[in-house]
């Protein structure tokens, strides 16, 4: 039996649709739920292995994409919302009813300044940009997985085509390094 990592991913990833222009993000709540309205396609969509990423039941992984903030607009239920750790860099806006984290804006100083985390799986239409690498993939460990399960998942991520790395991927990497080099001047603004 290969791993389980995460539903969407277990069994194929899902297809991205050439007319996506964005969707309605829905907490689990039967009652009430949080809608939040997200414009466009998402971009650097990846599983994540982080600790602080919401996963679905029984997940090990997180999917988790990022999206303009100016396009992420909650537009129902708003006041079920609250941020899971202020201190941290991504606001994580959870629904304090199901525990789905809605979106994550990154506000402070900081390469990611202006972008928004959200998990698509949660858009109540298909056709979102697919996950396309794996994140933080040693930081499961964190969440109890045995370490002698981690060459098992690094090759079922293979086998998915979702590269396992232990920081971010190297496009990510590279444009958080470019930020930092223009910042102190190593690099021209
Ligand atoms: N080992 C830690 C890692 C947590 C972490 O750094 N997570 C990343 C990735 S989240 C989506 O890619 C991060 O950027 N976090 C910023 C934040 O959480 O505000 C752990 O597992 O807890
Ligand atoms: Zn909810
Ligand atoms: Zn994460």
């Amino acid at each position: 039996m290969p791993e389980k990592l995460h539903p969407k991913i277990d069994n194929g990833l899902p297809r991205e649709s050439a007319s996506f222009a964005g969707g309605t993000l829905v907490c689990a709540c039967t009652s009430k739920p949080v809608k939040v309205k997200v414009k466009g396609q998402i971009a650097h969509n990846h599983a994540c292995g982080c600790t602080k990423c919401w996963k679905p039941d029984g997940a090990i992984f997180s999917v988790v994409a990022v999206a303009g903030t100016g396009d992420v607009t909650v537009t129902e239920n708003g006041d079920k919302l609250k941020v899971v750790d202020p201190s941290a860099l991504i606001q994580r806006h959870a629904c304090t009813g199901c525990g789905v984290h809605m979106h994550g804006p990154v506000e402070r100083d900081h390469p990611f300044k202006g972008l928004s985390f959200i998990h698509p799986e949660r858009f109540q239409e298909d056709g979102w940009s697919p996950p396309g690498f794996t994140a933080f993939v040693s930081s499961i460990i964190e969440s109890g997985v045995d370490p002698k399960r981690m060459d098992g998942i690094r090759a079922r991520l293979k086998t998915i085509g979702l590269e396992p790395y232990d920081c971010l991927n190297p496009g990510l990497m590279d444009y958080i390094a470019t930020w930092t080099a223009k910042k102190s001047g190593a690099l021209p603004a």
